[in-house]
């Protein structure tokens, strides 16, 4: 099921024989796919399969054990800030702790050595994107979980990022925020890889998916396709989405 590209698309991320170990644990054993410019991958597989260590590894957050990944061509290193990429983490209180909404938006911009006239159109931007204008003067730790998680996406998009990496971004959210959040992602610019166990909502954003289980990318295909088949699914601790049982 592994989808063979074509090498003259530019890749946004390359990930070459990846191996990453926490100490004794093995989690990923040498990896490797390309994700191209433009792409929406949907990133599956049970808990523990070390979807959370990948993103890691791609924003330079840990460093491979073996093996290497480029970034829009340039190699990642380790701990180096790379613009190019936004990482939303999985709990949106670890990335929010400033004062108001706003100053938390603009503290990357700030970060980047931008002047005060770009800061504010960053900000703005991101406001104007994530949709939460009536949230801008807000205190982060007061906000509702689905508030919290469109404030921390437009941290992660006022740096502009070219590609962002969303971790479990519909988790604990109402019915309500998870379809903003949909739409919000269905409307994004960005390419985009998505951690999730909410398979609908790959369904629904993205138009490829990566099944990762042992160590391994298992399966790299069509959301459509990987996901609907159940023997696949069922072997690796996952469930065929409802909505693929009744069409
Ligand atoms: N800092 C760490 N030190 C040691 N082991 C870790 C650390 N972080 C994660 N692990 C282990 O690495 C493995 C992969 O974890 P990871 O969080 O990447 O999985 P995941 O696919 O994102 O899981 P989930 O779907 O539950 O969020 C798990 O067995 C986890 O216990």
């Amino acid at each position: 099921m592994k989808q063979q590209y074509s090498e003259s698309v530019t890749a946004a991320i390359a990930i070459q024989n990846l191996t990453f170990s926490y100490s004794q644990l093995s989690v990923l054993q040498n990896i490797s796919v390309t994700i191209r410019t433009g792409e929406r991958v949907g990133l599956i597989g049970p808990n523990g399969s070390g979807k959370t260590t990948l993103f890691l590894l791609t924003c330079g957050v840990l460093k491979p054990t073996a093996g290497k990944i480029f970034l829009f061509d340039k190699p990642i290193t380790v701990g180096e800030f790379r613009p190019e990429i936004g990482l939303v983490f999985q709990n949106p209180n670890d990335q929010l702790f400033l004062p108001s909404v706003r100053d938390d938006i603009a503290f990357g911009p700030e970060n980047m050595g931008l002047s005060a006239t770009e800061v504010e159109e960053c900000v703005q931007e991101a406001i104007f994107l994530t949709g939460i204008q009536n949230l801008v003067e807000r205190v982060p730790h007061n906000l509702s979980g689905g508030e919290k998680c469109m404030v921390a996406i437009a941290g992660v998009i006022a740096m502009r990022p070219q590609l962002v990496l969303y971790d479990e971004p519909s988790a604990n959210l109402d019915m309500r925020s998870r379809r903003r959040l949909i739409q919000f992602l269905q409307e994004s610019q960005q390419t985009m890889m998505i951690s999730s166990h909410d398979l609908e909502l790959i369904l629904e954003v993205c138009d490829r998916v990566l099944l990762l289980d042992q160590g391994q990318i298992i399966a790299d295909g069509n959301p459509r396709d990987v996901m609907g088949d159940q023997p696949l699914m069922e072997a690796h601790g996952l469930e065929k989405p409802f909505s693929l049982t009744t069409h």
